[in-house]
């Protein structure tokens, strides 16, 4: 199976999130580490529960049972925030809602898609996963900056910069002979994912080395992924890792928080990640002007196409 044990897991709880201890310290080195070599890793995160992640799952097989005309009715104007049925594969199909980190924007969705009244129980499942996964990967994101020598650092970590954008995602079991896979290969172009999945496994990573690495993601453990504008950001330091989902035997069902610049956001590289042993390899972009370059080209090469210098 090729290399899945050389993904780490690390333990995001204890003395470890306490920012001023050297545990702290020691899991950034960690972040960092996994993050240039894999541009991923595995994560335990105490602080969502197994009953959290078992209600999430529960309800999303609610949401996705509902019918085509309702589903179809979350649909925005905002990238990334709508139902989505693949172009790409007929077993995909997505719901992305932003902000749902936010009472009142989890509400407004529920309330969508289970009229007059809304499903308090979805809205309250739906706003705390989003919650405890924005905060997961505003952590990481913290743990990436000291690692580089930033404390006190706060690109991208208010409120303001960003975006996280909640993505409720189902995979249906192929009819026979469908040649599709789940989800094409790609990376992500946002800073920072984190994913949870039911416990069907199907998730592939590519290495830095371009194997194709089949990932057993263990009950509870969540997957952190680096997306190109981190990477950009970084001046190439981590590597955003590009991930394919294949199809399964069985319905898999998957959500992750997708940490993302504000549009208008200009991903720079700092001036202390330049210098002679790292020459500068991204120009300034706006995130907004990446997705347009993005979209308009569908190269898993946009980042280099677009801001290399
Ligand atoms: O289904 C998954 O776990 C991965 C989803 C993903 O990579 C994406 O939506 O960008
Ligand atoms: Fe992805």
């Amino acid at each position: 199976m090729g290399g899945e044990g050389k993904i780490p897991c690390l333990d995001f709880s204890g003395e470890a999130m306490d920012e001023e201890s050297e545990a702290w310290k020691a899991l950034s080195s960690k972040v960092r580490e996994s993050c240039e070599t894999h541009g991923c890793f595995l994560v335990e995160y105490s602080k969502i529960s197994v009953q959290l992640s078992e209600a999430m799952f529960m309800e999303m097989k609610r949401l996705f049972d509902l019918p085509e005309d309702t589903k179809k009715k979350h649909n925005s104007t905002l990238r990334f925030n709508g139902y989505f049925c693949s172009p790409f594969s007929s077993i995909h199909e997505s719901f992305g809602i932003n902000g749902a980190h936010h009472i009142q924007l989890a509400r407004a969705f529920t309330n969508l898609m289970w009229p007059p009244h809304g499903n308090p129980s979805f809205c309250e499942v739906l706003n705390s996963m989003s919650s405890k996964m924005m905060e997961l990967n505003l952590i990481v994101l913290k743990m990436v900056y000291e690692s580089f020598g930033l404390e006190n650092y706060s690109y991208g970590l208010q409120e303001e910069n960003n975006t996280g954008n909640f993505r409720l995602i189902k995979y249906k079991v192929p009819i026979s002979n469908d040649p599709t896979i789940g989800l094409i290969p790609h990376t992500d172009k946002n800073f920072l994912t984190i994913l949870s999945q039911n416990e069907v496994q199907g998730l592939e990573v590519m290495s830095k080395e371009g194997n194709w690495i089949q990932l057993s993601i263990p009950d509870g453990c969540f997957m952190v992924i680096v997306g190109d504008s981190l990477k950009a950001w970084s001046n190439g330091r981590v590597h955003a890792a590009a991930v394919v989902m294949m199809k399964g035997q069985k319905e898999r069902y998957s959500c992750g928080l997708f940490l993302s610049p504000r549009e208008d956001l200009t991903i720079e590289v700092p001036e202390k990640l330049v210098d002679q042993h790292h020459p500068l390899l991204y120009h300034p972009f706006t995130y907004s002007d990446f997705l347009n370059f993005y979209t308009s080209n569908l190269s898993e090469q946009a980042l280099e196409l677009f801001a290399g210098v």
